[in-house]
């Protein structure tokens, strides 16, 4: 067997159709929708999804403004930013990229964005939202998966999901999602003591560990759907994911890298944006 592709371009490209019509209504009503990305980091791949959003937010018709505020910047200066971003009347989406300067993280700062505005789930309050069955915007990442499994009609309701990762951007919200849509859920980790012996339960496998290859043929269920969330950069300046790409052979579906997880993260994240506005 030889894993069929789910690929993540096409329902990207939708998602930013429709994001694209819902836009021009709002700006034509004299209502302009505006994304503010907020960065401290001189990271590669982070700058690299920094002009991806600014790209398609263009194609949109979403503005897109950029607060690059250095690798230095300290935790005053960034949750200054934020609270001002917050209190913008003109601003609908916030998002703080990750990485963050040393000591700081997106959990603690995340609290400064306004959960109104929170389009990409930093708020802990928007994860505990998400936890508790109320309204809230999950991280576009974990989203992702859900809409991508859900477009491609893959059952998941009564389904074992086995998610790889326990990260607050992924693995948390991702495993709240199909919980939501009544999955059994199991969640791993680095510390799991026989990852494959878990893994190789999932009838859906989400990997988002963040280690390319991490994840090979024998940790897979026969014919199990494998969404790959992983977006490792390769020395000759490639992309790969989590799962090894023998492991198709085990597959009955999987996500490529790229072309899967990461396009439909940036389409949420401008349709998040312009929900927001039209919330306004
Ligand atoms: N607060 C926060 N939220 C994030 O979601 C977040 C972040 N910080 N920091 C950086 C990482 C990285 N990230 C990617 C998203 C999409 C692609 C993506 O669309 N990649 C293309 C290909 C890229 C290529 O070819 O180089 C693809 O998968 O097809 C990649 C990487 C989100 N991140």
């Amino acid at each position: 067997m030889t894993a069929q592709t789910l690929s993540g371009k096409e329902l990207a490209a939708s998602i930013r159709e429709d994001v694209t019509l819902r836009v021009a209504e709002l700006t034509a009503s004299g209502r302009p929708v505006r994304l503010a990305v907020v960065t401290a980091t001189e990271d590669e791949s982070s700058a690299w999804y920094v002009r991806a959003i600014a790209k398609a937010a263009a194609k949109v018709g979403i503005t897109c403004d950029i607060a690059d505020l250095g690798s230095k910047a300290d935790r005053q200066k960034i949750s200054d930013t934020l609270v001002a971003l917050s209190a913008d009347p003109a601003v609908h989406g916030i998002i703080l990229q990750t990485p963050l300067p040393e000591g700081l993280t997106l959990e603690e700062l995340g609290s400064a964005i306004a959960p109104e505005k929170d389009v990409d789930g930093a708020n802990p309050l928007s994860l505990g939202r998400l936890a508790a069955g109320l309204p809230a915007f999950a991280p576009a990442t974990a989203e992702a998966v859900v809409t991508i499994l859900e477009h491609y009609d893959v059952p998941v309701s009564g389904r074992h999901a086995v998610v790889v990762g326990r990260s607050t951007v992924v693995g948390k919200p991702a495993a709240h999602l199909l919980l939501d849509r009544h999955a059994t859920v199991t969640v791993c980790h680095s510390r799991t003591a026989d990852l494959a012996a878990v893994t190789s339960q999932g009838e859906i496998l989400v990997a988002a560990v963040g280690r390319a290859g991490l994840i090979t043929a024998d940790h897979l269920k026969d014919g199990a759907v494998v969404i790959d969330v992983g977006t490792n950069p390769t020395p000759d300046g490639g992309l790969v994911g989590d799962v090894d790409a023998a492991a198709a052979e085990r597959a009955s579906a999987m996500t490529p890298v790229p072309g899967g997880v990461g396009p439909v993260t940036t389409a949420l994240l401008l349709r998040h944006t312009a929900e927001v506005a039209e919330r306004a």
